[in-house]
């Protein structure tokens, strides 16, 4: 029988359309998926474990590896922490299993770009968008999370805007409409993809 290769699934979208809630949801439920485990120059709260919740590195460590090229990508967050995507959560993992990770478009376009020098990183990438039905919909979503200043809803409705122009040049779209049915969308299009994966 022929082995279909692992896939790498990004998953990406505006703010609040509910990257996390398929992504939870594909994990939770598909057990040959894991999340990627991406860096962070956050301090861990509490209750979380490196190498689980994320790969904690100071700032540093972030440096040595951000310039050792180890980095699929990164981006600085409202100015105080890093975050990034090692290149060995990826392709460490890869071997043993499939992947899902979500992340926003400007993260998917420094993927793609490194994955035109990756040819194993290019083969396995599957990117899906995940577009609300109108831009009223996710501000009631956003809403929904919790209280957020009047600003802040400002600013994420303004990029949400700009993030939907990227949307075709992904694989799929994913037309947000209950969470069911978005879950449903995700898993036809992970099986039409790994036909795709597997050459057939
Ligand atoms: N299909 C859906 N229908 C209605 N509500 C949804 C749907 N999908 C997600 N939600 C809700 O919308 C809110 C935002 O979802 P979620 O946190 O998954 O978004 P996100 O894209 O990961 O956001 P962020 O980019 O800010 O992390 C949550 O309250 C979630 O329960």
């Amino acid at each position: 029988m022929a082995v279909v290769p692992h896939g790498l699934i990004i998953l990406a979208g505006p703010a609040g359309v509910g990257k996390s809630t398929l992504c939870d949801r594909l994990v939770a439920e598909a057990p040959q998926f894991e999340r990627v485990v991406t860096a962070t120059t956050r301090p861990p709260r509490p209750n979380e474990v490196n190498g689980r919740d994320y790969h904690f590195l100071s700032e540093a460590e972030f440096d040595l590896r951000q310039q050792a090229g180890e980095f699929l990508e990164w981006a600085c967050v409202h100015r105080k922490y890093r975050y990034g995507t090692l290149k060995s959560a990826v392709l460490g993992r890869l071997p043993e299993t499939n992947l899902v990770m979500n992340i926003d478009v400007q993260g998917v376009r420094s993927i793609r770009a490194a994955a035109a020098q990756i040819p194993l990183l290019q083969r396995c990438l599957v990117t899906i968008f995940i577009a609300p039905d109108s831009l009223d919909v996710l501000r009631e979503r956003l809403e929904g999370r919790g209280p957020l200043p009047a600003e802040e809803l400002a600013r994420r409705m303004q990029s949400a805007e700009l993030e939907l122009a990227d949307r075709f040049s992904y694989d799929y779209i994913i037309h947000s409409s209950t969470k069911e049915q978005d879950f449903r969308a995700l898993l036809d299009y992970w099986a039409q993809a790994q036909a795709r994966l597997g050459g057939t």
